[in-house]
């Protein structure tokens, strides 16, 4: 997969298909609430599943209730790239079966 960064104006098209998913200076972000604090930490650890098998990690925070990604390729020096919007796709498959809105 190509870790060449992609522009702003393609990023933001992509992300159109990404509901929720917003593109923050250089990183893609999105907050999940989920129905409680135990979901949103079991939120977290199938995520960091995905991104062990992905090989691509973002920075992740649990809150009370709600789980926060914000990721960006290092490799590509801190630019947005195609690993981050299949980051992106897998966790937005994975989130609605724990109850993430
Ligand atoms: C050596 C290892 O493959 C790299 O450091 C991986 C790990 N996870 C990563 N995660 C992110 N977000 N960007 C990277 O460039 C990256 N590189």
């Amino acid at each position: 997969m190509s870790a060449e960064p992609l522009s702003k104006t393609e990023t933001e098209r992509r992300l159109e298909s990404l509901p929720g998913w917003a593109l923050e200076g250089d990183r893609i972000t999105r907050t999940y609430r989920l129905p409680s604090h135990v979901a949103a930490a079991a939120l977290t650890v199938h995520i960091a599943r995905i991104q062990e098998e992905l090989n691509h990690h973002s920075d992740l925070t649990l809150g009370y209730n709600t789980v926060v990604l914000s990721v960006h390729t290092h490799d590509a020096g801190g630019k947005v790239t195609e690993k981050d919007l299949e980051l992106a796709t897998r966790v937005a498959a994975a989130a609605p079966a724990h109850g993430a809105e």
